[in-house]
């Protein structure tokens, strides 16, 4: 079976276009790769370019240059360089994304954001409410938040409804920006325990996790990015 993620010489700067054209180089050559059925885990002090390069394979940010190469259905595709639409694809049916924080959709109930992911892909709607229904009674959420509109819910709540949401899919890789940041520590448990059985059905995970003991109970390995720094290896 083909590596799920591979990242190729990579490097990215940003440039400050009303800063007087600045550029700030941010990482340079990333190459490391994600296996099937493993969590690697970004590390590196604050400011070192983790969430930067979860951004750039999830295709939000461009990269200056380099591959990102993931497989869908034995096809290799290079997002770096792939069309818009291309990414969307991508998005749709192997590359999930869980950010730190949800980006609410004003009126639609909470059920049918974590569901939303599955229609897209054709589940029936019945369907889909059940599966999600499921995830988020596995996460503690009350049910009767559940037909509400999550815009005011809790920073905690809010959260695990956007893992809900990323986590219902059977995507092959999986970005977490953070999954666990606003969580008590019986629900970070349950993250722990999802993100074990996505390891399990052999899903690559790649994630940013600042909480130490999720950290070292989800980690497969840690990949230091400050290897990938161009201000250290200018020092
Ligand atoms: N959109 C952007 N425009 C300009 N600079 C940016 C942008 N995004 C990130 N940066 C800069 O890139 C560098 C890396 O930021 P990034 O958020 O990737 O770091 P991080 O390792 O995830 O940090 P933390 O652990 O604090 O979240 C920082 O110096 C940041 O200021």
């Amino acid at each position: 079976m083909a590596t799920p993620l591979v990242v190729s010489e990579v490097f990215k700067s940003f440039t400050m276009h009303l800063r007087d054209g600045i550029r700030l180089p941010v990482v340079a050559d990333v190459s490391f790769s994600v296996a099937a059925g493993e969590c690697v885990v970004l590390g590196g002090p604050s400011g070192i370019g983790k969430s930067s390069l979860l951004k750039m394979i999830y295709g939000n940010y461009a990269v200056d240059s380099g591959q990102i190469l993931v497989t869908q259905k034995d096809k290799i595709i290079d997002l770096a360089t792939a069309d818009p639409r291309t990414v969307l694809e991508v998005r749709r049916h192997t590359l999930g994304y869980v950010s730190q924080f949800l980006r609410t959709v004003p009126r639609v109930a909470a059920i049918d954001v974590v569901a939303e992911p599955l229609l897209a892909r054709g589940v029936a709607l019945a369907d889909a409410r059940q599966r999600a229904g499921a995830l988020l009674a596995q996460l503690n959420l009350p049910q009767e938040l559940w037909q509400l509109p999550p815009a005011t819910f809790s920073g905690g709540e809010q959260q695990r409804v956007n893992i809900a949401r990323g986590f219902i899919t059977d995507h092959a890789i999986l970005l977490l920006d953070e999954p666990t940041a606003s969580l008590d520590a019986r629900n970070r448990a349950v993250v722990v325990s999802m993100i074990e059985e996505k390891k399990k059905a052999g899903v690559a995970l790649l994630g940013i996790f600042h909480d130490e003991e999720v950290r070292e109970a989800v980690g497969s390995r840690i990949l230091d990015v400050s290897r990938f720094s161009p201000r250290k290896s200018a020092a």
